[in-house]
């Protein structure tokens, strides 16, 4: 564990006929994403270290032990704010009295934490909704709720259980940005579930990949992503997300420059994002081409110097491979993903440098809060 892990997590035993055998670490702040298929656990982690299921184990957020050898916290006595895939609001009060719950029904102001009525009603957009009863929500209004009466309980941790599952796209697209400014305004870490890897794409600082009740990978969701002994990276959708910082805006051209490690991006239609505003950029191995000379004619705007870090046979006919874009190797990485005719014509091989070929259509930014 290194100076950020604060969070540790050790869990073992049987539910039925079912083997949990889980140990990390995670960071003490941002969003952990723990991702798997259905059955792999992902509930049963969150339940135990919210003190629902009890298996054998340790849990340690930062300096509270809730669990170790000797000693195991009930529920009621973890600070633990838990956000299931169905709001459950109390239908009889108001928003602003189901918001108010936790607290006895006082506005109480700003813990140092960030968390304070009004930073929360601000935060979730709830101004409007104050008065209303949880039936007359549509369902992404109720789940925002549902978040910010978990917050105001004063969690020391936000567990998140597939919130957006139960909603259909359109409320799945409005709640995202919440989420977002959300798990990065404020000082609380968030553990979220979910079988969604678009959602691991937006929300995600760190990440811990689940199979069959074992930990299979464990890491920040950049190095997973790009790690091509993981089976994300060998996936047909697999993709890096970078965060990168906007530098400039073309207004002739309408294109803004996002500056990432070892280089930097055009992307059209952006004119709305403010000069030094960090965006996280989702680049999907299968947007990304090769060229071992820089193209002197082409209508790709971003062609960027890299070098071939490593490559992995998919099968017979494909290859995926990492990119460390820049000279040096401290860049950023890419995946590419390429025909083996392809990496055979160009004479490809681990240590080359090349120039890689990114559609500026196949990039989406997703602004970061401040
Ligand atoms: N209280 C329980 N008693 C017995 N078995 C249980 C209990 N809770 C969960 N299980 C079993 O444990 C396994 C893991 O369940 P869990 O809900 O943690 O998985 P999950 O990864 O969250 O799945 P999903 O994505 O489908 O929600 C499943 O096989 C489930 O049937």
């Amino acid at each position: 564990m290194n100076g950020t892990d604060t969070i540790h997590v050790a869990l073992s035993g049987s539910l039925d006929d079912f083997d949990l055998d889980v140990a990390f670490d995670a960071p003490g702040h941002g969003l952990t994403a723990l991702f798997g298929p259905s059955g792999c656990g992902k509930t049963t982690i969150l339940r135990c270290i919210a003190g629902l299921n009890r298996l054998a184990g340790a849990c340690r957020i930062e300096e509270d032990i809730w669990q170790d050898e000797t000693r195991f916290t009930p529920t009621h006595k973890r600070a633990v704010g838990y956000v299931f895939q169905e709001a459950s609001l109390f239908p009889h009060l108001s928003v602003r009295d189901n918001l108010l719950y936790s607290s006895g029904g006082r506005v109480k102001p700003a813990a140092s934490n960030g968390v304070g009525f009004e930073e929360v009603v601000d935060l979730l957009d709830l101004d409007r909704l104050m008065q209303r009863g949880p039936q007359r929500l549509s369902g992404g209004e109720r789940q925002r709720v549902a978040v910010g009466r978990a917050l105001l309980s004063q969690p020391r941790i936000l567990l998140m259980d597939e919130p957006l599952s139960a909603l259909d796209r359109q409320s799945r697209d409005e709640i995202l940005p919440f989420l977002e400014r959300l798990h990065r305004s404020l000082a609380i870490p968030v553990f979220y579930v979910t079988h969604d890897m678009s959602e691991v794409e937006r929300l995600a600082d760190h990440l811990i990949l689940l199979d069959a009740g074992r930990v299979v990978a464990s890491g920040p969701l950049g190095v997973l992503q790009s790690d091509t002994t993981l089976p994300l990276a060998l996936q047909r959708g697999a993709a890096v997300t970078l965060d990168a910082v906007v530098s400039d805006y073309d207004a002739a051209y309408g294109l803004t420059r996002f500056d990432v490690r070892g280089g930097s991006f055009l992307i059209p239609g952006s004119a709305d994002m403010p000069t030094g505003s960090r965006q996280r950029l989702r680049i999907g191995a299968s947007d990304v081409s090769l060229a071992l000379e820089k193209p002197a004619s082409t209508s790709i705007l971003n062609v960027l110097p890299a070098t071939i870090s490593s490559s992995r046979a998919l099968d017979d006919r494909e290859i995926v491979m990492v990119l460390t874009l820049g000279h040096d190797s401290n860049g950023e990485q890419l995946l590419a993903r390429i025909t083996r005719r392809s990496w055979d014509l160009l004479e490809l091989q681990d240590g080359r440098p090349v120039f890689a070929q990114i559609k500026s259509a196949a990039l989406a930014p997703r602004r970061l809060p401040q």
